[in-house]
């Protein structure tokens, strides 16, 4: 019976990648989807942006809205220092079934909480059932139509705080210009744009990364 591309991608993991070793579990995904079949990974051209991103704000509390595969889960997580929590979330099961194998495989699953609902009815319950007062860092990589939804429930939620930094995939393609007419006109939001291209391909794509100003 036919596979999903998530199931494949596990397969090529537990082929070609070390158990334990975050960085071939990186590679392998980033080879499979350069060499069989492209995937919506944020791949290693943004996921480098997003490594360094990551890197400067060294963040105790992380949110990743949309986990897909776990490929981020699993760049951010390898980055955070010992006590740092990545909350990712992921509304599809079957895809959160195969992101919670992958985290495992790169045996970073301690640092990673892997939530399944959507993140309209995660976010307002953040405080209560993981009791994050704020987090420290966000990456937003869901469907591109709950990006601003998204930003001013956390901000209703109080779950921003001075510094806060959010970091957009994909605002060029497949695209979020609400999220960059709501975040770049906003004063309460300090932005940037890092030029680079969809993953494993030459078409134009970025990553926005906003500073919230309390
Ligand atoms: N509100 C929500 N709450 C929880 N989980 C949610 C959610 N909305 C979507 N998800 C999950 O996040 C993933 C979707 C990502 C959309 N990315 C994309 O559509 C995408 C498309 C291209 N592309 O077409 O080139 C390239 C990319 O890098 C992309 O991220 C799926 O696994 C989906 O189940
Ligand atoms: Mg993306």
């Amino acid at each position: 019976t036919q596979t999903t591309r998530p199931q494949r991608i596990l397969k090529a993991v537990q082929k070609n990648a070390t158990k334990g070793d975050p960085d071939s579990v990186i590679s392998a995904i980033d080879h499979y989807c350069k060499h069989s079949e492209w995937a919506m990974n944020v791949g290693d051209e943004k996921g480098s942006i997003l490594d360094s991103v990551v890197s400067e704000v060294n963040p105790s509390t992380v949110l990743e809205l949309g986990t897909y595969c776990g490929y981020s889960a699993v760049r951010i997580a390898r980055l955070l220092s010992p006590g740092s929590k990545l909350i990712t979330v992921e509304f599809n099961p079957a895809i959160a079934a195969i992101a919670k194998q992958i985290i495992a495989y790169a045996g970073i699953q301690d640092k990673v909480t892997l939530v399944e609902g959507s993140s309209g009815d995660l976010i307002p319950k953040m405080k209560e059932c993981f009791g994050i007062t704020s987090f420290d860092f966000i990456f937003l990589d869901h469907w591109k139509d709950r990006y601003v939804p998204d930003t001013k429930l956390l901000e209703e939620c109080g779950l921003l705080r001075k510094g806060t930094v959010l970091l957009a995939d994909n605002v060029i393609c497949p695209g979020a210009p609400e999220y960059l007419k709501y975040i770049r006109n906003n004063r309460r939001y300090e932005s940037r744009y890092y030029p680079a291209h969809l993953e494993y391909t030459k078409v134009e794509d970025g990553l926005e990364k906003s500073i919230f100003l309390g």
